[in-house]
């Protein structure tokens, strides 16, 4: 009878809203850390293949959609924007004649440690046909790079392509998973410290982490090796009052998968929350049958959702 009733109890569902209801889900704080990693093991959350299989899969498609924009665009790969090694983006170009050029810039995910811009290219297959600029930007992941440089580096990258190409019809951002992250911190950023302050109309956030902490005392951090310090200030949820600064009208959509793990859900629906709250214009997207990397794969196609929602957002449909 007791047990019953306490199953009963769990299966109600939580959440002012129609959008968020959910199962009642314990606090990180108090998830143990083999449940905390497993949570953070996006490839185990996939309901198409195993674990390797998807990691393999998603690798395959990155590079193979690449090849093929580097193929059907015009390129400009490893311009740098900054002095150092890692500090290389590539630049797929439209042929147009149109004044109406918008740029979107594409921060790659890899949880900060794999991953790199010679497969980030895949989104321009659809988008450069339409006459949109697209820029993949490289940064030192760990170990060579830290958390903190790898924000400083998105910024910087993102001043410079705003530098080269003052002619755009608008400045958009693209992350996903880690690079969503990354994306977040760029709008969060105090530009006074920079040379100039772009204005970036809108940002798709895709299956992002906002909250670095619970993740700190997981595998995830065994090579970026934050303390508690660096995570905090490199968490965008904490963020929140900085955004409302500096990227007040940009629209953000903030995506996840409907097969990603219920922490990496939280963490979209919860950043959602706070920037809604906050008077922001923000759009929550619940993606139904995608998992964390079919998510982002399926933008080299053009009549995909994410695809058409990203054209939208800059004028493009
Ligand atoms: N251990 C992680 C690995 C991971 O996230 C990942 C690995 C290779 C390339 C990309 C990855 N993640 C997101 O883009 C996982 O379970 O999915």
């Amino acid at each position: 009878m007791r047990t019953m009733w306490l199953g009963l109890i769990c299966q109600r569902t939580f959440g002012e809203s129609s959008h968020f209801k959910r199962k009642k889900m314990m606090h990180w704080t108090e998830l143990k850390k083999e449940e905390l990693e497993r949570q953070f093991s996006p490839s185990l959350w996939s309901h198409r293949m195993s674990a390797d299989d998807v990691i393999k899969a998603h690798v395959k498609a990155l590079k193979e959609g690449t090849e093929r924009a580097r193929g059907l665009a015009q390129t400009l790969l490893n311009v740098p924007y900054g002095e150092g090694d890692g500090e290389k983006l590539d630049v797929y170009i439209p042929s147009t004649n149109s004044l109406d050029v918008p740029l979107v810039i594409y921060l790659h995910g890899g949880y900060w440690q794999f991953l790199s811009k010679e497969e980030s290219g895949f989104m321009a297959v659809p988008l450069v046909d339409k006459g949109v600029v697209v820029v993949a930007v490289g940064y030192d992941i760990a170990p060579k790079g830290n958390m903190d440089l790898m924000v400083s580096q998105v910024r910087r990258s993102v001043v410079s392509v705003v530098q080269q190409y003052s002619h755009i019809s608008g400045l958009y951002l693209c992350g996903h998973s880690a690079g969503a992250h990354l994306a977040a911190m760029v709008l969060s950023t105090d530009w006074s410290e920079y040379s100039i302050t772009p204005q970036i109309k809108g940002a798709f956030l895709v299956s992002g982490i906002y909250d670095l902490l619970p993740i700190l005392s997981t595998y995830v951090n065994e090579p970026l090796k934050m303390t508690e310090e660096v995570a905090v200030r490199n968490s965008p949820s904490k963020l929140v009052p900085q955004l409302k600064l500096s990227s007040s009208s940009c629209h953000v959509v903030v995506a996840v998968a409907e097969n990603d793990s219920p922490e990496f859900r939280k963490q979209s629906e919860e950043y959602y929350k706070t920037l809604e709250a906050s008077g922001l214009d923000v759009t929550f997207e619940d993606v139904a049958n995608t998992d964390h990397f079919s998510i982002i794969e399926q933008l080299v196609d053009g009549e995909y959702h994410l695809t058409k929602l990203l054209l939208k957002m800059m004028g493009k449909s």
